[in-house]
């Protein structure tokens, strides 16, 4: 049985409050040969980190200023404690996992942002080892992936944002579905008095959003990576709140749940 493949971004907003039951769900998948390969978050963690450690630590446009001193801690965060916390959870649900970063295996190649003069050693994805992770696929174990990419000369490290690495990984597995699991039900939107989640949304209409600051702070980043994705062979990118009940196999199923990002 060859297994289906779909990415999906576990921000960190919402990894402690995932409960078992998620993990319980992403086995049931697993059985069915249905394979997520997940890339993590962790903001908040790395914040938290350097904060305890006494280095300042600053956003420009959603994108952490990041130096020498920072970038040791994001990758020990993210690739240490945050991703083999996934991976723990996972395993416990009966199901296989295999946590890497970027930087194994040349998994996610990257290179300086356009404007690395005001963040510093942030990456854009370059290149995604693909073969890799389906190899792990192939085995029957889902990847767990954390957002450290690595330089063309395999020795500089960038971090990258969670969102736009899972848009990459996306991208260049050719998957047809990206789940984006936040700590919001999906695109919210005032209407009367009230905020709605928006069913579904198309390319124009987040850019009317983006502009008129309906979409602001850590869902800009979510949305421009699920537009460049839905550029090529990903169908649709669904944005969802992690703490619903059998949110996946809801989703895979097709049930009208969070926010489909379209053509
Ligand atoms: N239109 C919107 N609908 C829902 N959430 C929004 C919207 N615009 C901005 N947000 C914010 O985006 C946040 C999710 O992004 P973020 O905190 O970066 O999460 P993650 O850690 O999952 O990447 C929400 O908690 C909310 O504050
Ligand atoms: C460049 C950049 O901003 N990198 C992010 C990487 C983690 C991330 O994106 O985590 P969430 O998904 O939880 O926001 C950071 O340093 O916080």
């Amino acid at each position: 049985m060859s297994a289906m493949c779909f990415v999906m971004k576990c921000g960190g907003s919402t990894l402690a409050a995932l409960p078992n039951s998620f993990f319980d769900d992403m086995k049931r998948l697993q059985d069915e040969a249905i394979i997520p390969v997940i890339v993590h978050g962790g903001g908040p963690a790395i914040s938290d980190t350097l904060g305890k450690l006494g280095i300042e630590t600053e956003f420009v446009n959603g994108l952490r200023k990041t130096n020498e001193a920072v970038l040791d801690v994001v990758e020990m965060v993210l690739a240490g404690r945050i991703n083999k916390e996934i991976v723990r959870k996972i395993q416990l649900s009966g199901a296989k996992a295999l946590g890497l970063s970027g930087v194994d295996g040349h998994l996610i190649q990257a290179e300086p942002v356009a404007h690395a003069d005001e963040v510093g050693l942030v990456g854009d994805v370059t290149g995604v080892n693909a073969d890799l992770i389906q190899g792990m696929v192939k085995m029957g174990y889902i990847p767990v992936i954390a957002p450290v990419g690595l330089g063309a000369d395999g020795s500089q490290r960038y971090n990258i944002n969670a969102d736009t690495a899972a848009g990459a990984v996306a991208s260049h597995m050719g998957v047809e579905r990206m789940i984006v699991v936040t700590d919001v039900p999906g695109i919210m939107k005032p209407v009367g008095g009230a905020r709605v989640v928006l069913p579904s949304v198309t390319v124009s209409e987040i850019d009317k959003m983006i502009a008129s600051g309906e979409i602001y702070g850590g869902m800009i980043p979510k949305v421009r990576a699920a537009i460049q994705c839905i550029q090529g062979k990903v169908r649709e990118v669904i944005i969802v709140n992690g703490t619903e009940p059998e949110v996946l196999s809801r989703v895979i199923k097709g049930a009208e749940i969070g926010t489909r990002i379209v053509k």
